[in-house]
């Protein structure tokens, strides 16, 4: 039986930064745009799990699995052309050991991304899992969080297809273990514990997220070192101390977001940041509070939304834009860098309909969300505005905000991508 798993992209519309600790909050949009994984169970063979992604030239990995005592071994088999993909590799060692499965039956599985993930070429009219025919590696990210997407749903899918007993997929506790085996996959993967609101996003969709303590990660042991097995299932299983308040979205507005063609380093923004932090401990609680201040109100403005709390939105999106600007100075990180600033203020005077825009997540060069009136006409007069800002280095994305996180999904609507894709 072959089964598919959606799971959505994020934007941290505020939160960027405070979200790391867990005293304050991010408001975290699930997106329309999902990636996709298809898995199809073979009946007789035993030990291998072959994954591709046929979107992009090369991507096809080839993994040996066991059982060991410790979890389950996961070796990549070696392939001309094929390079690693840690997130899949780790994902499939996370799930099968969690699941402590003796027998490991063989599986294909296939990952469709939509086309929202990477920059398009604009000559063609793209199918809807374009081929981009370039290495994975090469394909230009537009930020919506590929990996914790992945990572959500190939775990969601492989507990789906390799679990002893059917699963719901929509029963809270069981969306509370995907979340936690995904976060120490996606952890593990990344080599560090971030503030996991991107998986959070791909898991429960939108919401308000507070993080939760890095200890409960940071306690595990190397994958397949003694106790690996038990302590991954004991940390999984048990109850977790972060926060998720789903946020509804308001009728009426809509998210937009801008690919920057430019890129900022999340890591070392981040760094510098909480060096900050640190050495001006008075200074940096102070602000630390005053944003939290603010995007706690515009997440009750946007709960309470009407027509004519607009102005009181546009005014909100303004005094966090200013904090978030001040922490950048402060820290000498440019958060919300000049040329950010001006296309967010112009925009904002020049475009009907919109409400605000901000630098989402990290900040930097890479990104801006708009707030916007959920109608054509401001979506098309933005897509014009930002076509003739700075020699159309700026483009809006198709994919809008949307509350619900991991899914199934109906096989047939995949039927004829991915040249391999068998389903049954
Ligand atoms: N469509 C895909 N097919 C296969 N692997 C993917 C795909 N999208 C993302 N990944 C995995 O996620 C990694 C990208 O993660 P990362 O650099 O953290 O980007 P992001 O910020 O989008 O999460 C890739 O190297 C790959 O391992
Ligand atoms: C700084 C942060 O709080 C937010 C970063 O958000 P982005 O959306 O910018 O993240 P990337 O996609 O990894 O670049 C770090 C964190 O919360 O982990």
């Amino acid at each position: 039986m072959s089964i598919a798993v959606s799971a959505p992209g994020k934007v941290l519309l505020a939160g960027g930064y405070l979200v790391l600790d867990k005293n304050y909050s991010g408001l975290v949009f699930g997106l329309s745009a999902r990636i996709h994984t298809i898995s199809t169970i073979s009946v007789s063979e035993t030990g291998t799990i072959l994954v591709r992604s046929p979107q992009f030239a090369t991507a096809t990995w080839t993994y040996t699995v066991s059982s060991s005592e410790n979890g389950v071994t996961v070796e990549q088999v070696p392939d001309k052309g094929s390079s690693k993909n840690t997130f899949v590799e780790t994902t499939i060692r996370y799930v099968l050991s969690y699941l402590s499965l003796s027998k490991i039956v063989s599986s294909e599985i296939t990952i469709l991304a939509d086309n929202d993930y990477y920059s398009q070429p604009t000559s063609t009219t793209p199918l809807r899992f374009n081929n981009l025919n370039v290495p994975l590696s090469s394909a230009h990210k537009t930020g919506l969080g590929s990996s914790a997407a992945l990572v959500t749903s190939l775990t969601s899918c492989l507990l789906q297809a390799y679990s002893p007993a059917p699963l719901q997929l929509s029963g809270s506790s069981y969306l509370t273990k995907i979340h936690n085996l995904s976060q120490a996959a996606h952890c593990a993967a990344q080599g560090k514990v971030g503030s996991g609101f991107d998986v959070a996003a791909a898991v429960f969709g939108s919401c308000v997220y507070r993080r939760f303590s890095p200890s409960i990660l940071q306690a595990l042991p190397e994958a397949n070192a003694p106790g690996f097995r038990q302590q991954l299932r004991e940390a999984v299983d048990k109850s977790w101390d972060m926060g998720i308040e789903k946020t509804k979205i308001p009728k009426g507005v809509r998210v937009i977001m801008g690919d920057v063609d430019c890129g900022s380093s999340t890591p070392g923004m981040v760094k510098k940041v909480l060096a900050w932090r640190e050495g001006e401990k008075e200074a940096a609680r102070k602000q630390w509070d005053e944003l939290e201040r603010v995007n706690r109100g515009l997440i009750d403005l946007l709960a309470e939304l009407s027509e004519g709390s607009h102005d009181a939105v546009r005014q909100q999106i303004l005094d966090i834009r200013k904090n978030i600007r001040a922490m950048g100075e402060a820290a000498d990180v440019p958060i919300e860098p000049e040329e950010q600033t001006k296309l967010l203020d112009a925009v904002s005077a020049g475009v009907p309909g919109v409400l605000g825009g901000v630098v989402p997540g990290a900040g930097g060069y890479d990104a801006v969300a708009f707030i916007v009136k959920d109608n054509e006409e401001t979506v098309t007069a933005l897509k014009e505005f930002l076509a003739k800002w700075d020699d159309g280095k700026v483009k809006a994305l198709e994919t809008r905000e949307e509350q619900e996180g991991v899914r199934m999904e109906q096989t047939v609507q995949y039927e004829g991508f991915g040249n391999y894709l068998k389903l049954t």
